[in-house]
């Protein structure tokens, strides 16, 4: 019997405790929308969405020192000039597990970023960076929190945190936080990042979205795969992205990631990818990077389970 190329998969098990040294580097990947459909809209004005997600292994990093002190500190040093530390998801993920454990003087902890993962691109690098933190932390200050507990502190900081710390690729309904593990081929893809920032609000609040596709089975979803329903709306508002999708589609389907600015296509090998990515126009930004199933966060940090 042929295994079918996409199915429901069994969640990883993150290891409960970790041995992790007192500084440490961690990967905090970029996610792709394969497919985002809006199939409603709940009275406090969120949509409803149908959506899989899969990781790239594209990734900022993250790096973790213990500092000796225990004075409740949390420094980052980061080249991100628009948000400020305590606005940034990663110092917030920190002051959230603080505030759990309002009992104890966590150790003092200083988190330098390398920023790879385009802004407001719709590859959820912020989302990512605060499940980094999460999962890093939880680990670093012995906190022994359930997967579940820290991807509810997740959602309250953005609806795309939970995936990140889940650690799967996944068909996610609701507002994004109901997740079923699943598996997808892992194709390489080509990534444009077209030149502008899309807030996500001001698409979801576009009156001409559509907010009534037809719901879907998750079994013919992952076969058939779909659309984004933010799209349409994105391409007649940015031009950018919409010559980005237009130039990219030459080569295969071609679709936006969220609510943008990012567009993909994906392709069997990486030397085909490549290639595509040096056609592009000189003054364009973009990457190559392969789907992945598993989040290269929890692969990484597989590495640290004593034998
Ligand atoms: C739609 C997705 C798909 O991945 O787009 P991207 O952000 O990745 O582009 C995300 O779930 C977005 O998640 P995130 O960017 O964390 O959104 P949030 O900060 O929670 O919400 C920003 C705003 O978007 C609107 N919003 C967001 C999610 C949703 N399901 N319905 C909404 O209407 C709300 O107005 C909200 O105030
Ligand atoms: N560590 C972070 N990395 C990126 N953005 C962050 C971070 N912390 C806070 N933000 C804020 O979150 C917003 C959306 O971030 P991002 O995840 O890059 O977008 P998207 O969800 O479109 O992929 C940014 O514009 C920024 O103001």
């Amino acid at each position: 019997m042929n295994t079918p190329a996409a199915g429901i998969a069994p969640a990883v098990v993150w290891p409960e405790s970790l041995s992790l040294p007192s500084s440490v580097t961690l990967p905090a990947p970029a996610k792709l929308n394969l497919m985002l459909h809006i199939v409603g809209q709940r009275e406090d004005g969120y949509h409803l969405l149908q959506t899989q997600f899969q990781f790239l292994d594209f990734c900022d990093q993250l790096t973790f020192e213990l500092t000796g002190e225990h004075s409740g500190g949390i420094e980052l040093i980061s080249e991100m000039k628009d948000v400020a530390a305590e606005e940034n998801l990663i110092v917030k993920a920190g002051r959230q597990l603080q505030r759990c454990h309002p009992d104890r003087i966590l150790p003092d902890v200083r988190i330098t970023l390398e920023k790879r993962i385009p802004m407001g691109g719709g590859v959820g690098g912020g989302s990512s960076d605060c499940a980094t933190a999460l999962i890093a932390l939880n680990y670093l200050w012995q906190l022994n929190m359930t997967v579940d507990q820290l991807a509810e502190i997740g959602v309250s900081l953005g609806a795309d945190v939970p995936v990140f710390v889940r650690g799967n690729a996944a068909w996610a309904e609701g507002i994004g936080e109901q997740l079923t593990p699943i598996y997808l081929p892992e194709p390489y893809f080509v990534v444009l990042i077209p030149d502008c920032h899309i807030s996500t609000a001001k698409i979801f609040s576009n009156k001409e979205l559509t907010r009534d596709s037809r719901i879907m089975k998750i079994a013919p979803a992952l076969e058939q795969g779909g659309h984004n329903d933010c799209e349409p709306i994105v391409r007649s508002l940015y031009p950018e992205v919409d010559e980005a999708v237009s130039w990219l589609a030459q080569f295969s389907k071609t679709q936006m990631t969220g609510t943008g600015a990012c567009v993909f296509a994906g392709f069997k090998d990486k030397e085909t990818a490549i290639k595509i990515l040096c056609q592009k126009p000189e003054n364009w930004q973009g990457f190559v990077a392969q789907g992945k199933n598993i989040s290269p966060l929890f692969s990484k940090l597989s590495e640290f389970i004593e034998s």
